[in-house]
């Protein structure tokens, strides 16, 4: 029998809490637990198993007075879906418990367990979610922000990240973008649905893309005819902003798979860049006026559209990719011509990957400034006094929040 939503969406949940597989890498395992399973329910197991993601720490709490021994694995993300399910998507709780006693009486040595399911899910009460506050991020990430940022921000943060993300489009000059219009010119779309039917997709008016990411490419300010270099470039956000503001754009990648999507996404909306599948550590393409680093980070600005990382890393691989920031961050400018920029933009919230960076490497370069320029919909309060731009998922909370980015320009002297 084919597994529905429900059942890939605990696969999904076992492949991430139990062998530490990131939601992407599962999803796209062509060998993988939800193979052969329908379009639409992989689409809706993807938000379910996000969901349960998100609130977690919640589920776990109301169920806890019910389970005196913990069940295996399998069977706490059937109870933990359960009551996600009916507390936060509000489903129908009877319906939801038939499905739940469902899976686990036909599952994996779990049929034992049906008698318990049946009996916890009796009793929770979901409404209990309502007084507890968001998840929490991992102690590694948490203890710094909350040295940085004070409880008040991380919790605000937390509150984001629990409502998941809305879904921005950077839209091509001249072209509509279905949704609601950001201050900063990207379109914003809410609630549930397939991209690829929102108008407009087809005919590659838009590409999807975080409206903090969007701004790294803003701060660059490329002009028509400019040699541009998009340094880690794949998917190709960034590459296909500077493409459609004319510049003559190189966008290089290690990951092949990865350009393969930056090369479909190319061709969907009629934009045009060279494309090098290369370490950029050991790439020689000359020199040019301005270079887009959008170097490799842990990725903790994006927990509100990736509610598996927080149970996934730990924090371990920072100080390598720190150490790597820099190396990209030189070889970055070397490629400058004398007088040229660029932009170095990380999607972390940690200040190593960031606020760090940009102090060192104005450490290691004399004559090397950071200009802060003017970028419509961006806010002063957003700029660090050393002339970075800080943003954190709390910035326009009431509208969804945005990733959590650091971004500078750097011009060489
Ligand atoms: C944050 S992502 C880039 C996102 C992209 N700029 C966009 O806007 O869609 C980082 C990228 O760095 C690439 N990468 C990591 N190390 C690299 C290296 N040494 N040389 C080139 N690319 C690298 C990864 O393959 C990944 O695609």
């Amino acid at each position: 029998m084919a597994m529905d939503a429900r059942g890939a969406a605990v696969a999904l949940l076992d492949a991430v809490l139990g062998e530490g597989q990131m939601l992407g890498q599962v999803l796209d395992d062509p060998k993988g637990p939800l193979a052969g399973v329908p379009p639409q329910e992989r689409a809706r197991a993807q938000r379910l198993a996000g969901s349960v993601l998100r609130h977690l720490e919640q589920a776990d709490r109301v169920l806890a007075p019910f389970l005196r021994k913990s069940p295996p694995l399998t069977v706490r993300n059937v109870l933990r879906l359960a009551v996600v399910e009916i507390a936060v998507e509000g489903a129908a709780p009877h319906g939801v418990v038939h499905s739940a006693v469902d899976q686990v009486r036909h599952g994996n040595r779990t049929g034992h367990l049906t008698g318990l399911v049946n009996a916890v899910l009796r009793k929770v009460e979901p409404e209990a979610f309502a007084g507890l506050p968001p998840q929490r991020m991992p102690m590694w990430l948490r203890k710094p922000l909350v040295g940085l940022w004070g409880r008040e921000v991380v919790s605000a943060i937390e509150a984001v990240q629990a409502a998941g993300a809305p879904l921005d489009l950077s839209v091509k000059p001249g072209r509509e973008a279905p949704g609601e219009a950001l201050p900063t010119g990207s379109s914003r779309v809410t609630g549930p649905g397939q991209v690829s039917a929102l108008p407009g997709f087809e005919a590659g008016d838009w590409w999807v893309q975080d409206a903090a990411a969007a701004l790294a490419a803003r701060l660059l300010e490329v002009t028509p005819g400019e040699r541009v270099a998009d340094l880690c470039a794949a998917p190709g956000g960034k590459t296909l902003q500077l493409a459609a503001a004319g510049a003559g754009v190189v966008a290089v990648d290690i990951s092949a798979p990865r350009l393969g999507r930056l090369r479909e996404n190319l061709a969907r909306c009629g934009l045009e860049a060279e494309v090098v599948a290369a370490d950029v550590l050991q790439w020689d393409g000359g020199l040019f006026d301005a270079v887009l680093l959008d170097a490799p980070c842990s990725a903790t600005g994006t927990i509100r559209r990736h509610p598996d990382l927080p149970f996934v890393k730990d924090g371990s691989e920072i100080a390598a990719l720190v150490e790597l920031q820099a190396a990209l961050i030189d070889r970055g400018l070397g490629m400058l011509k004398p007088g040229g920029r660029l932009v170095y933009c990380t999607c972390s919230l940690l200040p190593e990957e960031g606020e760090a960076q940009l102090e060192a490497a104005l450490a290691r370069h004399p004559g090397l400034v950071a200009e802060r320029v003017e970028i419509a919909g961006v806010e002063p309060g957003w700029w660090t006094g050393a002339g970075g731009l800080r943003l954190r998922p709390d910035y326009w909370a009431e509208r969804g929040g945005m990733d959590g980015f650091f971004m500078a320009r750097l011009r060489r002297g």
